[in-house]
Parts: structure tokens; C-alpha cells; sequence
């Protein structure tokens, strides 16, 4: 499975420009985590992939084909959780799987019911109300739905919001297992959901693609700009973008990102982290 996008752009009927010239090709199999900031766009492009929205300028390729005219075919082939995913309270997480998966026409419902009850690890809630179900195991029903019918193309729009961190372990190993032999399209503001599990990395920030590599290329892009040092005043922190700030027995010390870094800040190794909020902070001055 293949996806071009190539120059879409997308401006809200308000004008807002949520998205602009982005380009971008995403191949199977692959787990791409789509990074980003409040607001960047990771929904917007992700309701533009689902053919939820129509870009207002470019083309996206689906194996070849306009967007427009593989549209059928790219929804029976697709897995989608959105950000906001209302449940049926009333309903059972097996009859409301059992409503998705007559959505999706699926021949088999029953066994492919079973398997993703299985795979999101809900067994003995299988046959309680949705309503009494934690925010977690919501949405782990959120996660069955969009494996009903086994997807080469799954999207998770901020799956593991609210989710507490054995939840979000969890959830790491099922898309890592989900995306061994499929596209899967992650999208986060969570830098630990991608950093274990994403050999794909696509930063986007206003709009626009920043970054597309692997977790190992982006923390390269940071080294030499990333460093610690004991603060004696506050004048140090000018020009430097302060990651974190631990306060000691000693004093305070800080972690920062810059381009060049002053002779008191005594450089480290960078994470996945550092090397995101570099990038951020970049465009942030520009
Ligand atoms: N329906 C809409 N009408 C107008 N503007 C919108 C609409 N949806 C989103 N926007 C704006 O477009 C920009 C991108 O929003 P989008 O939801 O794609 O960002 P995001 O990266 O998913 O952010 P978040 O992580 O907060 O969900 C934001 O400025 C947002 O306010």
C-alpha cells in the first residue's frame, strides 16, 4: 500500500490555512509517528487521508490512484480511530463491534470480533456495557473497531490520550504488533508513543512537514545543541530554549536546546525529546 501526498493544502472555510504545500509519501509496511504541537494539523491531514476532507489545493495518491477516484477502495481498506470517537454507551463492546463491523460489511463477524476483543485484551469486559468501561478500555474498543476486519491501512488520531502509562505500554506493543505487515499512521503529541515503536518520523508544525526520517535521524539533527548547566542567574537562560528545570539540594539545574550553546552549558547526548523540541523551537524563532 502507497500513499503520495504531493502539495495538498487545506483552508478552512473560516480561512484558516491548516495545512500548506505539504508533501509527503508513506509506504507499507511502516508505523509513522506524526509529531507535532497543538494546532500543527496532525487531524487535518488525517481527515484528509480518510477522505473525511477534500484538500483545497494538491493530490494524494493511493497506490497510483486520485484520492477522489480510489475513495471506495481506500475506506474497505482502512482503520480509522479519530480524535473524538463517540461509543454507543448502551450497547455491549460486542454488539457495538458487531454494528461496526456490519458497517464495514464484514463476511465473518463473529471470528473477527473475537480476534480484536482478543488483540486490544478486552475478553472479560466483552460483554459489559460500553458506559461502564474505563477511559482506557473505551479506548481499547476505540482501537478493536479500527482492526475489525484486519486494515492494511490503519490511522490513530492521539490514541493514547488520557491513557495512564501501562495503558500506553499496552498500546506500544499492540501498534508495533499491529504494523508489522501494514502502513500504520500515529498521530501524537506524546514523544514516548513514538520514540520505541516508529521507524518513521514526520514532524509537522504549522502547517507545514519539518521533519521525515527515523527516530536515530532526528536525534542526530540535534547533536551539539543540547546541553546542561547550574543556573547561578537568570540571564543564562536568554537565547537558549530551557527543556527542563530540576531543583536540587545543589541549586537548579537546566537542560536546554540551541543553536550555539554558551560556554557554561556543558553539552549531552541528545533524546528523541531534546531533538523535537530543537526542531520546534527553531521554527518558534524563525
Ligand atoms: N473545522 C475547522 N474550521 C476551522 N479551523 C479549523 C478546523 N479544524 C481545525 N482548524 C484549525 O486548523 C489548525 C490545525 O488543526 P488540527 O486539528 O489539524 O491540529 P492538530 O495538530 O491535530 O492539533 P491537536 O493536537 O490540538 O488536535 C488549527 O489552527 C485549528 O484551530
Amino acid at each position: 500500500m502507497e500513499l503520495n501526498i504531493q502539495n495538498v493544502s487545506m483552508t478552512y472555510p473560516n480561512g484558516k490555512q491548516a495545512l500548506k504545500g505539504l508533501g509527503l509519501d508513506l509506504r507499507s509496511p511502516s508505523l509513522i509517528g506524526l509529531l507535532g504541537p497543538n494546532g500543527a494539523g496532525k487531524s487535518t491531514l488525517m481527515k484528509l487521508l480518510v477522505a473525511a476532507l477534500t484538500p483545497t489545493a494538491g493530490t494524494i495518491l493511493v497506490d497510483g490512484q486520485p484520492l477522489e477516484k480510489a475513495e471506495r477502495q481506500l475506506k474497505a481498506r482502512l482503520g480509522y480511530l479519530p480524535q473524538d470517537f463517540g461509543l454507543f454507551d448502551e450497547l455491549t463492546v460486542t454488539q457495538f463491534l458487531d454494528y461496526m463491523a456490519a458497517l464495514k460489511g464484514l463476511k465473518q463477524p463473529k471470528a473477527a470480533i473475537r480476534a480484536v476483543i482478543q488483540a486490544v485484551n478486552l475478553e472479560v469486559k466483552a460483554r459489559v456495557p460500553i458506559r461502564t468501561l474505563s477511559g482506557g478500555q473505551r479506548q481499547r474498543v476505540g482501537i478493536a473497531q479500527a482492526l475489525l476486519g484486519d486494515p492494511p491501512f490503519l490511522i490513530f488520531d492521539e490514541p493514547t490520550v488520557g491513557l495512564d502509562p501501562e495503558e500506553r505500554i499496552h498500546f506500544r506493543n499492540l501498534f508495533s504488533r499491529t504494523a508489522q505487515d501494514r502502513l500504520v499512521l500515529l498521530s501524537t503529541h506524546i514523544i514516548e508513543d513514538v520514540q520505541s515503536v516508529c521507524d518513521q518520523i514526520v514532524v509537522i508544525h504549522h502547517g507545514q512537514i519539518r521533519f521525515t526520517g527515523t527516530p536515530e535521524q532526528l536525534i542526530a539533527s540535534a547533536a551539539g545543541h543540547v546541553g546542561v548547566f547550574w543556573e547561578k542567574d537568570e540571564t543564562q537562560e536568554q537565547g537558549l530554549h530551557i527543556t527542563a528545570r530540576v531543583n536540587t539540594s545543589q541549586g537548579v539545574r537546566c537542560r536546554a536546546v540551541a543553536d550555539q550553546l554558551p560556554p557554561y552549558v556543558q553539552a549531552e547526548e541528545p533524546t528523541l525529546e531534546d531533538a523535537y523540541l530543537y526542531l520546534i523551537s527553531r521554527e518558534a524563532a524563525q
